[in-house]
């Protein structure tokens, strides 16, 4: 059954709750975008599953990990596709853009500042391209401007969220991808992700 009432928990910041927000967003659906101040965290850790934000209340019930929550949103409102085939593709696109974010997530670890810049290099030089070409290859062969079929899944979320995030931190730079730069406007295009857009504040950026 459909859930009346949606409540996100999460700290103020986009992290890993902005792809439910724009999932709701993109479908229209209302829900309470509940941002908790770091100073209320401590007394409301303990009312969440594992310790953890994101949180998703549906119909005050509470339930954590924000790939989770993403994966019922989109299955719920209909973002993932119509066939299982699809939601095989739309999967696909997510293991992909978590590789992604693995791969630069490496770079945070090296200690030793020489070893570390190198490991700096080699992402941005050979892994980040990697995986846009991956990309564009997908969105060439789909030819419809989002990664699976012809309207939004969530594999599209994801991987707008994650590209607008590393393009605005200078991670990653679009210029040799038509697809994805296509892809990227598509997306923006989508009239109630415009509106959601609109609607960020400094904190999101
Ligand atoms: N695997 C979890 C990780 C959640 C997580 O690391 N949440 C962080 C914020 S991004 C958190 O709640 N930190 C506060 C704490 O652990 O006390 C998910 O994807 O939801």
């Amino acid at each position: 059954m459909a859930p009346t009432t949606i409540k996100l928990l999460y700290f103020d910041a986009r992290g890993r709750a902005e792809v439910s927000r724009l999932v709701l967003a993109a479908v229209g659906q209302q829900f309470e975008d509940i941002r908790l101040p770091r100073e209320k965290w401590a007394t409301e850790k303990a009312n969440t599953p594992f310790g953890q934000l994101p949180v998703l209340e549906i119909d005050g019930r509470r339930y954590a990990q924000s790939l989770a929550i993403a994966t019922y949103l989109a299955r719920e409102f209909g973002l993932y596709g119509t066939t299982n085939e699809d939601g095989l593709a739309v999967d696909q696109v997510i293991q992909l853009s978590i590789d992604l974010s693995s791969s630069i997530a490496r770079t945070h670890r090296k200690r030793d500042e020489t070893k570390k810049a190198e490991l700096v290099k080699k992402t941005q030089e050979v892994d980040v391209p990697k995986f846009l070409e991956f990309f564009e290859k997908l969105l060439h062969q789909n030819g419809s401007g989002y990664f699976v079929g012809a309207t939004l899944t969530l594999a599209d979320i994801i991987v707008y969220d994650q590209l607008d995030s590393l393009i605005k931190r200078g991670f990653v730079n679009t210029e040799m991808y038509p697809s994805i730069q296509a892809f990227i406007r598509n997306v923006e295009g989508n009239e109630n992700i415009k509106s959601y857009l609109k609607t960020r504040t400094e904190s999101d950026h």
